[in-house]
């Protein structure tokens, strides 16, 4: 029987790999996710609080798998607002940096290496999933979102965090961050891999997920900050329903 694609691309994932010891540095090659990550978790905390009917953005007691996980930026942020996090990453190198961080920072985060799939193939559900700029690496779109949403209880949510493929972020988030201002490694990104909003919403509609929200993510102060906007041209948050 053939055997379905992997969603992980080995060289996308020795990219980062290779970046691991670097990763929670905040002017090293992470910059801009160290710089976004507020923004965006908060965004998810207080989309999550208020699904759930709590105040703010208090997960307390939430299980959160976070997908991509990387060294545990958003994992981190999401276990400080109260959530039972578990972090999954197939570059293991990421996740030993993630693990160590973790430990000195008195977190527990149950970090696994591997695959959506692998997990969806044990039948594990999670109160919430989110996956921060990851879907633009990924070997096969629609069975990533397909994964994402067996992970995700019935009528939970997923989060996203993307590029879209305009021309506007093939200059800024192509051009301009790699080449020009070199705010991240050259080949960080493949533009074609970039995905709309429109692409994504209906990918996601034959997974079983209906995007309930639909945020730009803009730098302001030359990058040192990221605000939500309306600008869904370069950066994008989605937060998904599951059917
Ligand atoms: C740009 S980094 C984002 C890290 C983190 N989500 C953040 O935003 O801080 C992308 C991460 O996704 C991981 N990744 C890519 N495809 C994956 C897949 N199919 N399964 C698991 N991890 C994957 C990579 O190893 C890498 O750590």
């Amino acid at each position: 029987m053939p055997q379905p694609t992997p969603t992980a691309r080995a060289d996308e994932i020795a990219k980062f790999d290779a970046l691991a010891a670097r990763w929670w540095d905040p002017s090293g090659p992470m910059a801009p996710l160290h710089r976004m990550n507020p923004l965006r978790t908060e965004w998810i905390g207080r989309r999550l609080a208020a699904a759930e009917g709590r105040p703010g953005a208090n997960l307390a007691g939430l299980s959160v798998l976070d997908i991509g996980c990387g060294a545990g930026l958003a994992s981190e942020a999401l276990a400080r607002m109260g959530a039972q996090v578990t972090g999954l990453d197939a570059a293991a190198a990421a996740l030993e940096a993630a693990r160590a961080h973790a430990a000195a920072e008195g977190l527990s985060i149950d970090y696994r290496e591997g695959m959506p799939e692998d997990l969806a193939a044990e039948g594990r559900h999670f109160d919430a999933v989110v996956a921060l700029e990851v879907i633009e690496h990924v070997a096969d779109r629609p069975a990533f979102l397909a994964a994402l949403a067996g992970l995700v209880k019935p009528g939970g949510l997923v989060f996203l965090s993307t590029l879209n493929r305009t021309p506007r972020s093939f200059l800024l988030a192509k051009v301009g961050a790699e080449y020009i201002l070199r705010l991240l490694p050259r080949g960080t990104h493949d533009w074609k891999m970039f995905v709309t909003p429109a692409e994504l919403g209906a990918e996601a509609r034959r997974a079983g997920l209906r995007v309930t929200d639909i945020a730009g993510m803009s730098p302001v102060q030359g990058g040192r900050d990221w605000r939500e906007s309306r600008d869904v041209s370069v950066n994008y948050l989605a937060a998904l329903r599951r059917d």
